[in-house]
């Protein structure tokens, strides 16, 4: 699980806020499959509508620019973001994320290796609202300042609490990882961070970062299907 602050500045938020604020926005179950219709109460951009295309290019634009996110989740595919909007109550009860996302009318297809929500609402600007995350280990609530993104695998089972003052707005999406196993993703993610605290040190040109640098894409091409 992995929280990246600011993937959107201030005024990027304000920009796409703006658009999704003046979007047409649906029930939250256009989309869902049968199980989630259960469990999901809450306000969805239209998909594909001009709005949610235009924010959704803007959050596309800021994640392959976010070096944390692309180390970390070393993305082949992104499912187009969805925005949506809890308010008075509601909620998304207890599930996992299907693992095959399609999108209608295009042979688009994506397997869900990891789960992500971009926080668009301060926290004060509403009670309740976190994401819940059952980890293996423990319990984690999550509520990230406006422009802040947590991934996390979509094996997880996770829960929206419900909005109880004020109204949510985030941005949601899935991510198929080139690496597809979370264990060597982890790996990966980990001699990334310490090659590069090396090389900080030692400089790119010395034969140990060379040879870790090597290391690390032997392994990529090792696990990474393109
Ligand atoms: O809004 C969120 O933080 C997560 C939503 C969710 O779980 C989903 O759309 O599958
Ligand atoms: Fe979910």
């Amino acid at each position: 699980m992995i929280p990246i602050p600011s993937v959107l500045d201030p005024e990027l938020v304000a920009g796409v806020r703006a658009l999704v604020d003046a979007g047409e926005w649906v029930d939250g179950n256009a989309t869902s499959g049968a199980q989630s219709a259960i469990a999901k109460r809450n306000r969805q951009l239209a998909e594909g509508s001009a709005a949610a295309v235009k924010a959704g290019s803007i959050v596309l634009d800021a994640l392959g620019a976010n070096a944390t996110f692309v180390a970390s989740a070393l993305p082949a595919k992104v499912f187009p973001p969805l925005f949506s909007r809890y308010e008075s109550g509601e909620a998304f009860g207890p599930h996992i994320d299907n693992a095959i996302r399609m999108r209608r009318g295009t042979d688009f297809r994506l397997r869900t290796d990891l789960s992500a929500t971009l926080f668009l609402s301060e926290p004060d600007d509403y009670d309740g609202g976190e994401l819940v995350i059952d980890d293996a280990f423990e319990t984690r609530r999550v509520k990230l300042g406006a422009g802040s993104l947590i991934l996390y695998p979509s094996s997880s089972v996770h829960h929206v609490a419900p909005v109880t003052r004020g109204v949510r707005v985030a941005c949601v999406f899935w991510v198929q990882s080139m690496v597809r196993d979370g264990e060597a993703r982890r790996h990966l993610l980990e001699l990334d961070g310490a090659v590069q605290e090396v090389a900080t040190r030692l400089g790119q040109a010395d034969p140990a970062v060379v040879r870790l640098t090597g290391l690390y894409h032997n392994l990529l091409r090792r696990w990474a299907d393109v």
